[in-house]
């Protein structure tokens, strides 16, 4: 089978590989969508994420769907069912695994994570219980970009988002405009987005946004007081990971209003003004990956509540990855897909 391997920064190459055997527990997935994430993008340029360093050859990829093949003895599956593969495996018997956070397993397996491989594959072998079958109505695109909009789903969970809210979400990259999905569907009614690229503004615009913030014309938390009669909205979300958007959080929530990060900060240690953060009653709220977030991915897709397929620039095959890397790489690109 072909796989895209990650030697060194700036090398990607297709390789013929041995197909996985499936064990058991797991399904043998002819994988068919994948989309190109910032984290593989920045795997591309850097060769690490932080402690995550790329010192043998990786496959990228971690957002996926495909066609089972075949299954082990106890997997619940059959040839032919169209899945979504979750990334993160995690150890299932870690206290977090078993308090049902298994997002922050310290043993979790997850694709295209040093060392684990992901799916720029023609086929993974994939434990049955971190795949999901996908209705007719949900494509094979959709499924793959579960991923990202799980990412979102979390974070308004993380926000508890309910009906009637106002929310401001930084950062017009997948993440945030998947989020920007995921709290109108939790019921949020006024939802204004920041960025400084105009096209992603204007991609969140048609998107629905009740208005976009472009940052470097206004200040964020200016704009957001005029829009909220000088409160500030009940939920931000941080999804850009830029050192501004993170500082001006706590500038455009309103008192007792919730405070939830995304976006990664690089290298970057951020002063905090804890005063404010008590004064004014803040609840500030990590969110990481995402838990028990595929089903209800997945219904909302099949229901038609969430689009993702619309976030999409370009598609491209698996024998022309480092074209797309490179396309990838451009500021105006939302998300790239490789399809096989
Ligand atoms: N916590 C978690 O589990 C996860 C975190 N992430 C992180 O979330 C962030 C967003 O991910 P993607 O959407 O894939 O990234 P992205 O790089 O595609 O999008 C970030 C967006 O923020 C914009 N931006 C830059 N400076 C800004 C500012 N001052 N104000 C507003 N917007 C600004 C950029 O123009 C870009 O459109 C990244 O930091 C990523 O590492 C991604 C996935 C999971
Ligand atoms: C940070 C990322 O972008 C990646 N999706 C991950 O969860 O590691």
């Amino acid at each position: 089978m072909h796989v895209a391997v990650l030697d060194e920064p700036g090398s990607l190459r297709v390789e013929e590989r041995e197909r996985p055997e499936p064990a058991p527990d797991e399904l043998l997935v002819n994988v068919r969508e994948i989309g190109i994430c910032g984290s593989d993008v920045h795997y591309y340029e850097h060769g690490k994420i932080g402690d995550y360093v790329v010192e043998s050859p990786l496959i990228l990829g971690h957002e996926s769907a495909g066609e089972v093949v075949a299954v082990g003895e106890r997997t619940g599956f059959e040839p032919g069912d169209r899945v979504a593969l979750e990334p993160g495996v995690p150890c299932r018997r870690c206290a977090h695994c078993k308090r049902g956070e298994y997002n922050l397993c310290p043993d979790v397996t997850f694709m295209a994570t040093p060392p684990d491989d992901g799916a720029f594959a023609e086929y993974v072998a994939w434990p049955a219980d971190f795949a999901y079958r996908l209705p007719d109505s949900v494509s094979l695109r959709e499924g793959a970009l579960c991923e990202p909009l799980s990412v979102g789903i979390h974070a308004a969970r993380r926000g508890n988002v309910d009906v009637g809210d106002s929310v401001l979400i930084t950062g017009c990259g997948p993440i945030g405009l998947l989020a920007m999905e995921a709290v109108r569907a939790a019921g949020a009614t006024e939802v204004f987005i920041s960025d400084m690229v105009p096209e992603k503004l204007r991609t969140a615009e048609s998107r629905g946004a009740d208005a976009v913030i472009d940052v470097r014309e206004e200040n964020l938390a200016g704009a957001v007081a005029n829009l909220t009669d000088g409160d500030g909205v009940d939920i931000v979300i941080e999804a850009s990971g830029a050192k501004p958007a993170i500082r001006s959080t706590i500038d455009s929530v309103r008192r007792g209003g919730t405070i939830v990060l995304i976006g990664l900060a690089q290298n970057a240690e951020i002063p905090l003004d804890t005063g404010e953060i008590i004064d004014n009653e803040l609840d500030l709220f990590g969110s990481f990956r995402y838990r028990n977030t595929y089903p209800a991915a997945i219904d909302l897709l099949a229901d038609n509540v969430v689009d993702v397929e619309g976030i999409v620039d370009f598609e491209s095959g698996l024998d022309d990855i480092d074209k797309a890397f490179e396309r990838a790489m451009n500021e105006e690109t939302v998300k790239g897909m490789i399809t096989i």
